[in-house]
């Protein structure tokens, strides 16, 4: 399994305004690897995993490819993603599992209900088994579910037809410390296994416990993409640096300024605002070489 995102941008069109979501993303991701996907809220990052599975609304362009082995799911088709893809080839994790679930259904019914559809062999508690459910919770409503087993229904759908790629969006909002552990634990699990996770997360230190592979984005772009090991030690771009210096273990220094509106991109470098290293180079666009900086 290989996913290659080459040159993707979503675009989308309001009244009298273009939000620039996604601009020329490119990455790779194999199985057997964790690729953190990390950058403000807002950057970018759940448009670009809606876009690979096909879910954006009717108002977002999509221009670019992203390979999924031989198949571009930007051009695959309706038809192609939900027959093919989602579920069984590619799993999401949603941002917030609570909506994603149906609050008139046991957990059960819809565990069931997702294996019937992928024609899984496996029943409901044998899969909850796998997410860290006890057999007992899927009797619940949604309602009655924490914010921990509402994720943890989430991710065991997400696995229901045993998709060798992985798309988990902010797997631990909510969650406390001892639940973001084992979710982190259960996602290195699915790599070591032979998976491949791309994690969305705004949590650097869970990105550092389980990403073989980091990717920034910044203003739509992806302005960084490093080994974990090199990144969370040596960041080369000043918005990556500026990331890790505001961690509560590295000086909580936060990076003055906020960052642009998508609707208002500038041509040349959209962190030049706030960079220290700013100089008259970054009014042009720095073209992404591992790091997308004329100063890197
Ligand atoms: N349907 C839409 N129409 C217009 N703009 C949209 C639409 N969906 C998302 N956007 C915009 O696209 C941008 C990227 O949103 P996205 O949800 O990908 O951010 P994110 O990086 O996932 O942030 P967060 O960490 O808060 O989840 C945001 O500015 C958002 O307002
Ligand atoms: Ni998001």
């Amino acid at each position: 399994m290989k996913l290659r995102v080459d040159g993707l941008s979503v675009r989308f069109r309001l009244p009298g305004a273009v939000v620039q979501a996604v601009t020329d993303a490119r990455f790779e991701l194999r199985e057997g690897r964790c690729l953190a996907l990390v950058g403000e809220s807002g950057c970018g990052k759940s448009v670009m995993a809606h876009a690979l599975l096909g879910l954006l609304p009717a108002n977002a362009t999509v221009t670019g490819h992203a390979w999924l082995d031989s198949l571009d799911l930007i051009t695959a088709g309706e038809r192609t993603l939900a027959r093919e893809v989602r579920g069984r080839r590619i799993g999401l994790v949603p941002q917030s599992p609570a909506a994603h679930l149906t609050p008139v259904r046991t957990a059960r019914a819809q565990l069931a209900e997702a294996l019937r559809e992928l024609d899984r062999p496996e029943t409901p508690d044998e899969l909850a088994r796998r997410a860290g459910l006890r057999p007992g919770d899927l009797d619940r409503y949604p309602h009655q579910l924490s914010g921990g087993m509402a994720q943890r229904v989430a991710n065991a759908l997400a696995l229901a037809g045993d998709p060798p790629l992985i798309l988990a969006d902010e797997p631990t909002t909510g969650l406390d410390r001892p639940l973001v552990e084992a979710t982190m634990a259960e996602l290195r699990r699915l790599c070591d296994e032979g998976r491949a996770v791309l994690l969305i997360t705004h949590d650097l230190r869970a990105a550092e416990r389980v990403a073989d592979d980091v990717a920034v984005m910044y203003a739509s772009r992806v302005v960084e993409i490093a080994e974990a090991r090199t990144f969370f030690t040596a960041p080369r771009h000043p918005y990556a640096a500026g990331l890790l210096d505001a961690l509560p273990t590295r000086g909580f220094t936060p990076i003055p300024g906020r960052p642009p509106e998508l609707t208002r991109l500038p041509a040349g470098c959209a962190f030049q605002p706030r960079c220290s290293r700013a100089t008259a180079l970054c009014d042009e666009q720095p073209v992404l070489n591992g790091v997308a900086c004329h100063h890197a």
